[in-house]
């Protein structure tokens, strides 16, 4: 039977418009003459742009600057204003409004379709809007780019938690907050809520936050957090969630009356809760099941030739530079291969990076110590204070946190790094370079940092390990 929506056709479809989306759309087709297009229902630019990464980065910026003013002498210190916290976080967000995005994606030739798009068949996407279905037929490929949802247990469901999305586009401050969850968006939150005036308390699950990182860098923010004022439960269990009259008011504002939750430290009692406990690729409605496929096939990566999941829908690291990175090496595969060619890649997966904006920062690149040994690994570490160079310790009067790194006895390769306090985030990048250089700790002593900058602290970390580290393995 035939159908009265309209077609269209491009050479490569993309469900989703974040980072990830929008790079798998513009280097798949780069250079090549095909054509892109991607299909986008909320905002272009995702959830990075407008509810996670810009949002909390504007906001966490002012306090750390603020923070820095009380703690180094010779200049009066800052204080946050709430009202001019939520302005900033407003302008980083363009009020909510992707315009700047649409040109972006206007310039770089990538058509934007508007609507939910979902798989109707091989190489077919149908678009649903107001504005009417559209089908898009895909030459070449189609990426499902649909990012992730965050994780909401059934206990919590009627309570109508906070998600991230509401603690970034917060406009109702509650009295009380109560986080659930000590990972990242947990330990990033808390400070922004508490900045704003919340009472924040942390009920975490495990024995420590950030507990894929080293354990050192989940002390030093828990001692951080504390010296903020926020109260922190560690291997704390939520048994039952209650609240009055919820009410879906929309986001950043209390969804109703007060919540009670039972724990296993006691009951309590506050104004919102925030549930940050993760997050799950977003692939239940995109129309898998009509070529035979599921959403454990998309993060298993068993999909047909011309269909390709990237970014958090993949089900790898959550995370905006990974989802571009891989978007970047996924499109440049599609537009060698529309050339008979092959994409040259690295022969290894690249290390994951990851800077926890919290305070003190956590920046960490590769395996951890654990990690490392139980892969295999004969290790060994260095770990300073990282206040141990010059260079970072000018920027602070009170500089906290160690930095550690992980070096293989046999190859003297680094296996990974992590970076506790100031500059961490920047700290961090050289590490990334040496693992996927394979630069052995041997010759990375020979790249000499400027005095007194905080790079120096490689010096003193290279200089902690063992005197046959400087030469090659005998
Ligand atoms: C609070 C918070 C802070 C974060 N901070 C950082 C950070 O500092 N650094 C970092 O690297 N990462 C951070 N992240 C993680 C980062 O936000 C994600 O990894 C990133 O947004 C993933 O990009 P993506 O393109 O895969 O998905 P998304 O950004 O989620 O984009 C997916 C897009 O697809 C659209 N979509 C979904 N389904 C459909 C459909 N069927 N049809 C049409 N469109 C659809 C959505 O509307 C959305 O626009 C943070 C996350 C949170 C929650
Ligand atoms: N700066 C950044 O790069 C940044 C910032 C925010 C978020 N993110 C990304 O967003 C993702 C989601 O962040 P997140 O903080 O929600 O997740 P997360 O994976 O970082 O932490 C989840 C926490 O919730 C706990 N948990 C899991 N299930 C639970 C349950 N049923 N009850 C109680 N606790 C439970 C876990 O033990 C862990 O402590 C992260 O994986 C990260 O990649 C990145």
């Amino acid at each position: 039977m035939g159908t009265d929506v309209e077609t269209q056709e491009y050479d490569v479809v993309v469900i989703g418009g974040g980072p990830a989306g929008e790079n798998a759309a513009q280097y798949a087709v780069e250079g090549t003459g095909m054509t892109s297009v991607v299909v986008e229902r909320e905002l272009l630019g995702g959830e990075c742009s407008y509810w996670a990464c810009m949002p909390s980065k504007a906001l966490l910026r002012p306090i750390t600057v603020a923070d820095l003013t009380g703690d180094l002498g010779g200049v009066s210190t800052a204080h946050v204003t709430p009202k001019s916290l939520l302005e900033r976080r407003d302008y980083w967000v363009s009020s909510y409004d992707d315009s700047g995005q649409e040109t972006w994606a206007d310039g770089a030739g990538i058509g934007v379709v508007r609507g939910s798009g979902r798989l109707v068949g091989e190489r077919r996407v149908r678009v649903t809007s107001s504005a009417g279905d559209v089908e898009l037929v895909a030459r070449r490929a189609v990426v499902l780019a649909t990012g992730s949802d965050p994780v909401v247990p059934a206990m919590y469901a009627d309570a109508l938690p906070w998600g991230s999305r509401d603690a970034t586009a917060v406009t109702e401050v509650p009295d009380r907050l109560v986080v659930v969850g000590g990972g990242v968006v947990a330990c990033e939150a808390a400070i922004w809520m508490q900045a704003l005036g919340s009472d924040v308390t942390l009920v975490v699950r495990d024995p420590r936050l950030l507990a894929r990182t080293e354990p050192f860098a989940g002390e030093a923010v828990l001692a951080g957090l504390r010296e903020r004022g926020i109260t922190v439960h560690l291997g704390t269990e939520v048994r039952d969630v209650r609240r009055e009259a919820p009410e879906a008011t929309g986001d950043g504002r209390i969804h109703g009356g007060t919540v009670t939750l039972a724990t296993s430290a006691g009951e309590l009692v506050a104004d919102e809760l925030l549930l940050s406990i993760g997050r799950t690729p977003r692939l239940d409605d995109v129309g898998l099941d009509t070529v035979g496929l599921s959403a454990d096939d998309v993060k298993a990566g068993r999909l047909p030739e011309w269909l390709y999941a990237v970014g958090d829908a993949s089900g790898m690291a959550p995370l905006t530079h990974w989802g571009k990175y891989r978007a970047r090496v996924l499109g440049a595969r599609i537009a060698a291969a529309s050339e008979g060619e092959v994409a040259w890649e690295p022969d290894r997966e690249a290390p994951v990076p990851q800077v926890v904006f919290s305070d003190p920062e956590v920046a960490s690149v590769g395996m951890t110590e654990a990690e490392a040994r139980e892969a295999g690994h004969e290790v060994v570490t260095t770990r300073v204070p990282t206040s141990s160079a010059a260079g970072t310790s000018l920027l602070r009067d009170t500089v906290v946190g160690e930095s550690q790194l992980v070096v293989d006895a046999k190859t003297h390769l680094l296996l990974g790094a992590t970076f506790v306090g100031v500059e961490a985030g920047e700290l961090v990048h050289a590490a990334t370079v040496a693992i996927v250089g394979d630069v052995p700790v041997h010759v990375l002593r020979h790249a000499v940092a400027s005095y007194p900058t905080a790079a120096e602290l490689w010096l003193r970390l290279l200089e902690e390990l063992p005197a046959e580290f400087r030469r090659p393995p005998q």
